[in-house]
């Protein structure tokens, strides 16, 4: 086991930096890809981490276990009531933290300038479809204006570098990659595509349906030249690439490939997650989890608690859940829960 002065270590050697902490499992979307169409059983109020909660783990990570960067996700964020407060908290206990958010960007048009005043650094807003019905259809609601215009609220709010997050979905928004990405282009909007992974809650994941990072690059090759990015990849999770038209030198802007699935980057990963509920996952695949709510609500003091989470990552798997790599291996088994109640 590493020692108090190790930080978030792991058994292959990994020492997790970023914190990612879900604020809700509560979603006013249902994207196919991650939640059902009727919604999950959501968690009572008393079961969710509150802000007082928030702030101490926030504390104990970045004080006792070298944590340096937090992402707050969700769920989605923007359904807590106490969003702002919560940021304007952790910005008053941690002035330099790189405090970014990830959000469908639904009530954000009303929201970004307070979110910016409290101190929120930057935002990753998903978007999948700019055409409403194709919207509507990916995520079971129709508030493409609404998310259209949370983009621009957060540009005008200075939550920049913007990025924008989107998983293909084959024969329903697959033909719209090089669209997306011009408009992202156009407003100086780094574009990221995921491959959609097996963390859908109806299970309807299959290999042979997700639209895979060589496609991805094929669907873009249609409009655009793309060459490897010369900066350092520095443990993200996108490969990103410049991107110009044919013939051209002109740099246009860049664009990311998220591959989890077919081009893994967890020799490098350097993440830690923490549930609406409190639990530590160790990797976003884990199948064990740890609980601090339940230390949090005893007498235990910080240090009770950094020890625990030590030893919750020195577990961490080696790979997606599992101590080899590999998504579409047969041993793989999907974990219960779905995307939104682990954060992405
Ligand atoms: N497999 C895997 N996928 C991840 C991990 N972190 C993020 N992702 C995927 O990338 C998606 C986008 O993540 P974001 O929440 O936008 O965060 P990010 O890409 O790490 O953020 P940046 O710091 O802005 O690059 C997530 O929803 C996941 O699908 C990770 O540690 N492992
Ligand atoms: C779980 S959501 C939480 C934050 C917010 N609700 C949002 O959608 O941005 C975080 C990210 O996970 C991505 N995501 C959800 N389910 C996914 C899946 N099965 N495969 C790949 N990415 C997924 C979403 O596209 C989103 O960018
Ligand atoms: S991806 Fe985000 S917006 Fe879509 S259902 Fe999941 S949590 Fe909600
Ligand atoms: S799958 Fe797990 S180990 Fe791999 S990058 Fe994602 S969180 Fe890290």
């Amino acid at each position: 086991m590493p020692s108090a002065a190790s930080g978030l270590l792991d058994r292959f050697g990994r020492r997790a930096t970023d914190l990612r902490i879900s604020l809700t499992d509560k979603c006013n979307l249902r994207c196919s890809y991650c939640m059902p169409a009727e919604g999950l059983s959501w968690l009572q109020r008393s079961q969710v981490l509150t802000a007082a909660e928030i702030f101490r783990l926030v504390r104990i990570a970045v004080d006792s276990l070298a944590v340096r960067e937090l992402r707050l996700t969700g769920g989605e964020p923007l359904v807590r009531a106490d969003l702002v407060e919560i940021i304007a908290g952790l910005r008053a206990a941690h002035p330099e933290l790189p405090i970014s958010m990830t959000s469908n960007a639904v009530g954000l048009a009303k929201k970004a300038a307070a979110l910016k005043q409290a101190g929120l650094s930057r935002i990753n807003i998903s978007l999948d479809s700019l055409h409403p019905e194709t919207f509507a259809q990916l995520t079971r609601r129709p508030f493409l204006d609404q998310v259209l215009a949370g983009i621009d609220a957060a540009l005008a709010a200075g939550l920049t570098p913007l990025k924008v997050n989107a998983v293909l979905m084959r024969g329903i928004n697959d033909a719209e990659a090089a669209e997306l990405l011009a408009w992202c282009l156009e407003r100086s909007i780094e574009l990221r595509f995921i491959e959609q992974m097996p963390l859908d809650a109806d299970h309807g994941w299959t290999r042979e349906g997700m639209i895979t990072a060589a496609e991805t690059r094929e669907l873009l090759s249609s409009r655009f030249v793309l060459a490897p990015d010369p900066r350092l990849r520095d443990g993200a999770p996108a490969e990103r690439f410049e991107v110009r038209l044919p013939d051209s030198a002109e740099l246009l802007g860049t664009v990311g490939i998220i591959a989890s699935v077919t081009e893994p980057f967890c020799a490098d990963c350097r993440r830690t997650r923490i549930t609406a509920e409190g639990k530590v996952m160790s990797c976003l695949f884990s199948r064990e989890e740890v609980d601090l709510l339940a230390l949090l609500r005893s007498d235990a003091d910080d240090d009770a608690i950094a020890a625990r989470w030590q030893q919750a990552m020195w577990a961490k798997p080696k790979a997606h859940g599992m101590d080899h790599v590999g998504l579409d291996s047969a041993d793989y088994v999907q974990s219960e829960r779905s995307m939104s109640a682990i954060g992405g």
